[in-house]
């Protein structure tokens, strides 16, 4: 099989999460979800979540579908890098996305989120695409949708073709050969901490010349910006005048007026372009805008986010247990 769904990028102004639907039980109940290939776990807001915790998201009810039974004894708890959190309980349940369906998916229901899930309407939720290893329920860990679909797929691989401020897709079983221009180019995930952990083989900033480095970063649709080591950032923005990085917001900023450079970073010998215009991530007030390239700080790797992705043809390959670039 084969199914393919939209990519849909929130807010409208700029794109800080993409969200995609995900159909729950019988009768369906269809809720959008951030598909997030740095996490595990498929979790939604639900009818056992206090009100104060809800705030326009859709909510799944496991009563309102015969097809919802509980896995008794099992709970649910995760904390995300930003410090964000959710938990609960657990059922087996139909679970479909473009089509492709699994009759007895784990679904963990919440039962409280943290303010940064209560204030976000747009998202009811998210299912994980990282491997099944970094899955939180207990007493026993379950695995994804997409372990669970794979011997299913026509291919063993989902495809993530993001776009900058326009619905994209999320494909899975297939390589739309008509998406990319060029080769997809591949390099070996280490797959050991649940990551698509891959190995960057340098990067550039603009038409200065390319700095062959190894640069280590999991590919992480979950996470909003490209996060990188201090040094390459502190060079990208010293091609920005006016840039900074902001005491108040911890976060390079620079005036929305600037013209960026482009952002290259290399598979193997594959380059891939981050046009200028994508590493602006917003306005943060009527002259300054806030940089889509930031620190990664403490982080023992680089995050290749929304930001990157949004500008490639990604095709995360379980099957060979690697990941490809193709420009578009
Ligand atoms: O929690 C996360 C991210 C947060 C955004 C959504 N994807 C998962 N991790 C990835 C980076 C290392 C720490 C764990």
């Amino acid at each position: 099989s084969t199914g393919i769904v939209a990519a849909t990028p929130f807010p409208a102004e700029y794109d800080r999460e993409y969200v995609a639907p995900v159909s729950l039980g019988t009768p369906a109940q269809e809720l959008n979800l951030i598909f997030d290939t740095g996490s595990s776990d498929l979790w939604v807001f639900s009818t056992s979540m206090p009100a104060a915790q809800v705030a326009g998201q859709k909510l799944y009810n496991p009563s309102g579908s015969s097809t919802s039974a509980v896995l008794w004894g099992h709970t649910w708890s995760i904390q995300y890098g930003d410090g964000s959190r959710s938990s609960g309980t657990v059922v087996n349940e139909l679970v479909t996305i473009g089509g492709i369906s699994y009759a007895s998916q784990a679904l963990e229901i919440a039962n409280g989120v943290s303010a940064q899930f209560s204030q976000d309407p747009a998202s009811s939720g998210l299912l994980g695409l990282g491997f099944s290893i970094l899955n939180t329920v207990i007493p026993t860990s379950q695995k994804t949708w997409f372990d669970n679909v794979l011997p299913t797929l026509a291919a063993p691989v989902f495809t993530v073709d993001l776009k900058r401020a326009a619905p994209g897709t999320y494909t899975f079983g297939a390589i739309d050969a008509s998406s990319y221009a060029g080769k997809i180019e591949y390099t070996p995930i280490d797959n050991s901490n649940g990551f698509w952990r891959l190995q960057a083989s340098g990067y550039q900033v603009g038409t200065s010349p390319f700095q062959p480095t190894t640069i280590d970063a999991i590919a992480d649709t979950g996470t909003t910006l490209l996060m990188l080591p201090a040094a390459i950032v502190k060079a990208y923005y010293a091609q920005v005048p006016g840039s900074q990085l902001h005491a108040s917001y911890g976060a390079y900023t620079f005036p929305c007026s600037a013209k960026l450079p482009s952002f290259t970073f290399g598979i193997g010998r594959y380059r891939g372009v981050i046009p200028g215009a994508f590493v602006s991530y917003g306005r943060i007030d009527a002259t300054t805008c806030y940089g889509g390239i930031q620190d990664q700080g403490n982080l023992p790797f680089s995050i290749f986010g929304d930001i990157l992705m949004k500008a490639q043809v990604v095709v995360f390959d379980a099957g060979r247990t690697r990941i490809g670039f193709a420009a578009k």
